[in-house]
């Protein structure tokens, strides 16, 4: 690989990712939205407002005009949120080089059209979809800035596409794992944030971990269930994008969307927790996405239902548990 890589979006884990791939020997360019973070980055290696602690290498620049991030890299990381991905790639897909390596960070599934990110970006940038690699896996950003050992997922059809973007990641600190699941790790991804939503509510509501132990297995279930409809391996659900994601999310106190659910959790609206929440928090939004995909897909997700019902339509938390714990008994 020779050309320099571009991260376009500079919050937590663009950042976080751009000192990866420094760390692993690439020149980055990252696209910052607001100038003043442009600079910060440019000029004294920090992103103060995102990873304070941070001191990035030599090897980031930063840039407020994506052309120029754009212009010459062999790979493009999508770091923005899911919800305006394709109002940005609309932007930007004129600029990209014609053999770009596209590589989605993003953990959501797209409003109204109940798209998955690399679908969104296979429409909106007219890229054959084994040029685009999806990264997802147990990775708070705060946690991989700061150096500690993680691994991840390098999802790609084209696992020779994979296998680039793998060695253009791998550092001392974090490890990639090639996977041709694409809708797997997706899903995986996407979904865990959902279910951190409602581990956050019943965190905050005062149940233990029997409860929280329950959410994340029905989760997974759940997740598992829709993915399979939707062509995933269920394999990958046990892996770093599946269980791995959805473990590490739900119990860190780091995680946005666990947070954002703990808020809810103490009865806030949902104004009111995202007055209290500055970042993304994906699964908000996501969960009514991921709601009428499963619909669509005639899949019960009855966690997703019930953070959506909390979420948009104002339902107390406490009738949400009790609409779950009411359920017709089954076999697992
Ligand atoms: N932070 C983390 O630990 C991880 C995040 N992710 C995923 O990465 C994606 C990006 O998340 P973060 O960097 O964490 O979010 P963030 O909230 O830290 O940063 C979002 C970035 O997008 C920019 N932005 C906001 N509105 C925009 C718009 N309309 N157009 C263009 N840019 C806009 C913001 O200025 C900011 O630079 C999300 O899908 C998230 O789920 C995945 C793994 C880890
Ligand atoms: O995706 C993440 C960790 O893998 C980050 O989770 P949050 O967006 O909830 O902070």
């Amino acid at each position: 690989m020779s050309g320099h890589v571009a991260v376009l979006g500079a919050g937590s884990w663009g950042t976080a990712f751009a000192k990866i791939l420094a760390d692993a020997g690439r020149e980055v360019a990252i696209w910052a939205r607001r100038p003043p973070v442009a600079e910060a980055i440019r000029l004294r290696g920090r992103n103060p407002e995102y990873l304070p602690d941070l001191r990035l290498p030599h090897r980031v620049t930063a840039t407020g005009d994506a052309v120029e991030a754009i212009s010459g890299a062999e790979v493009v990381v999508l770091a923005v949120p899911s919800q305006t991905l394709r109002g940005n790639l609309a932007e930007w897909a004129s600029h990209l080089e014609p053999d770009a390596t596209l590589v989605s960070l993003m953990k959501g599934i797209e409003l109204g059209t109940t798209k998955r990110m690399s679908e969104v970006i296979v429409e909106t940038a007219k890229v054959a979809a084994d040029r685009v690699v999806v990264v997802s896996g147990p990775n708070l950003a705060p946690e991989i800035a700061a150096g500690q050992p993680a691994a991840t997922v390098v999802a790609c059809t084209d696992i020779g596409r994979a296998t680039l973007v793998q060695r253009a990641v791998t550092t001392p600190y974090f490890r990639p794992y090639t996977n041709d699941d694409v809708i797997g790790c997706e899903l995986g991804g996407a979904v865990k944030n959902v279910i951190a939503l409602a581990y956050g509510i019943a965190t905050a509501m005062g149940f233990g971990d029997n409860t929280r132990a329950m959410l994340i297995t029905r989760g997974l279930a759940e997740t598992a269930r829709l993915g399979v409809a939707l062509g995933a391996d269920p394999l990958t659900f046990a892996g770093l994008a599946g269980m791995g994601d959805l473990v590490g999310t739900c119990s860190s106190p780091l995680s946005r969307n666990r947070t954002f659910g703990e808020h809810l959790g103490r009865g806030e609206t949902l104004e009111q927790a995202q007055v209290a929440t500055r970042q993304t928090a994906e699964g908000v939004k996501s969960c009514l996405a991921i709601r009428d995909l499963a619909r669509a897909h005639r899949v019960e997700m009855p966690i997703t239902e019930q953070v959506e019902r909390v979420c948009h339509e104002g339902v107390d938390p406490r009738l949400a548990v009790r609409a779950l714990m009411s359920r017709t008994t089954k076999p697992e």
